[in-house]
């Protein structure tokens, strides 16, 4: 077992293990390190980018690539379900991170049992996926080791899927994200589907703003529940000394319909409009490393740990 937690992630339903663990990191904890200045900037790269997926398709190509019946099935419910008032609910719910602690990178071997079946681009295991994006990245911004890990566990929060989060529906974990309790954009995906949805009858919700003012912030915008705002949540709850621009990308990562759509600039603040450049950076490795060309776990597993031991005082909550 790896000495770094994330909280509210599980160990056993067992609340003596908890306990112990949790002690065991405050007297385990190293003293903390200077914040050393981090230097965030965006250089020019030149990562290569695919044209195709690994099915020899295009990119999000949701009208004719081979898993579209699945895909479009997910977004059936997706969209009928994502209510605002759903959203809260499970808010509320996982933002109480009371489902335990467990190192992170336990958190990504247990991605190994679940494929995505939301994405048209990739069918292996979401570990898989975390690695690919992780390794591309790094490859192009070697010295900002806050992009490799948060490209490693910017995917982590799809462990609702395991029951022992809760063992939740594919739809409400997987997929894009979009804003609730205003109109439904339809820059996204399957945006027709959104008919069945009670909200887009409701017309406190249904209007451009619904229950926002104009540039209040993405901050104060709810999202369509999911993984993107579970790990945010859980990264907040621990307090993370992970750059603002890392929280920004796990939250709004799947927010597609406003960084690749140019939807929903409106709710946007100054500061959104900066952070902006990075789900553009973020994107093109996170969508385009989808790959058949498996990453080798072992060789790559010390390099990810030493990350993660980096911020091992940052991803708990005691
Ligand atoms: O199908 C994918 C997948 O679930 C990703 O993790 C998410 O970030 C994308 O936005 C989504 O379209
Ligand atoms: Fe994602
Ligand atoms: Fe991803």
């Amino acid at each position: 077992m790896d000495d770094v937690f994330i909280d509210a992630f599980f160990y056993g339903n067992d609340d003596e293990a908890n306990k112990r663990f949790r002690q065991r990191l405050l007297e385990e904890q190293a003293p903390q390190e200077e914040e050393e200045e981090r230097e965030i900037a965006i250089v020019e790269v030149d990562f290569f980018v695919p044209e195709n997926n690994a099915f020899g398709n295009s990119f999000r190509n949701y009208q004719d690539s081979l898993r579209r019946i699945a895909v479009e099935e997910l977004y059936r419910t997706n969209h009928a379900f994502q209510t605002y008032e759903f959203a809260m609910a499970k808010k509320e719910e996982y933002g109480r991170l009371e489902k335990g602690v467990m190192s992170i990178w336990e958190c990504c071997e247990l991605l190994n049992e679940y494929v995505d079946e939301s994405d048209p681009d990739l069918d292996e295991p979401q570990i898989e996926h975390l690695l690919q994006t992780a390794e591309a990245i790094r490859r192009d911004y070697p010295d900002q080791d806050w992009l490799h890990l948060t490209a490693l566990i910017h995917d982590l929060g799809k462990v609702l899927l395991h029951p022992a989060f809760g063992g939740e529906p594919k739809w409400c974990v997987v997929g894009d994200t979009f804003p609730l309790g205003c109109a439904f954009s339809e820059a996204i995906v399957h945006h027709k589907l959104f008919v069945a949805n009670p909200d887009g009858r409701n017309p406190e919700y249904n209007t451009k703003l619904g229950i926002y003012i104009e540039n209040c912030g993405l901050e104060n915008v709810a999202m369509s529940w999911g993984h993107d705002e579970y790990l945010y949540l859980v990264a907040k709850g621990n307090n993370t000394t992970l750059p603002p621009a890392a929280l920004f990308i796990i939250r709004f990562h799947s927010f597609y319909a406003l960084h690749q759509g140019g939807a929903y600039t409106y709710l946007m603040n100054n500061e959104d409009k900066e952070m902006l450049k990075w789900l553009h950076v973020f994107k093109k490795y996170d969508l385009h490393s989808k790959s058949k060309e498996r990453i080798n776990e072992d060789e790559v597993k010390p390099y990810n740990l030493s990350l993660i031991e980096k911020v091992r005082s940052t991803f708990i909550e005691l």
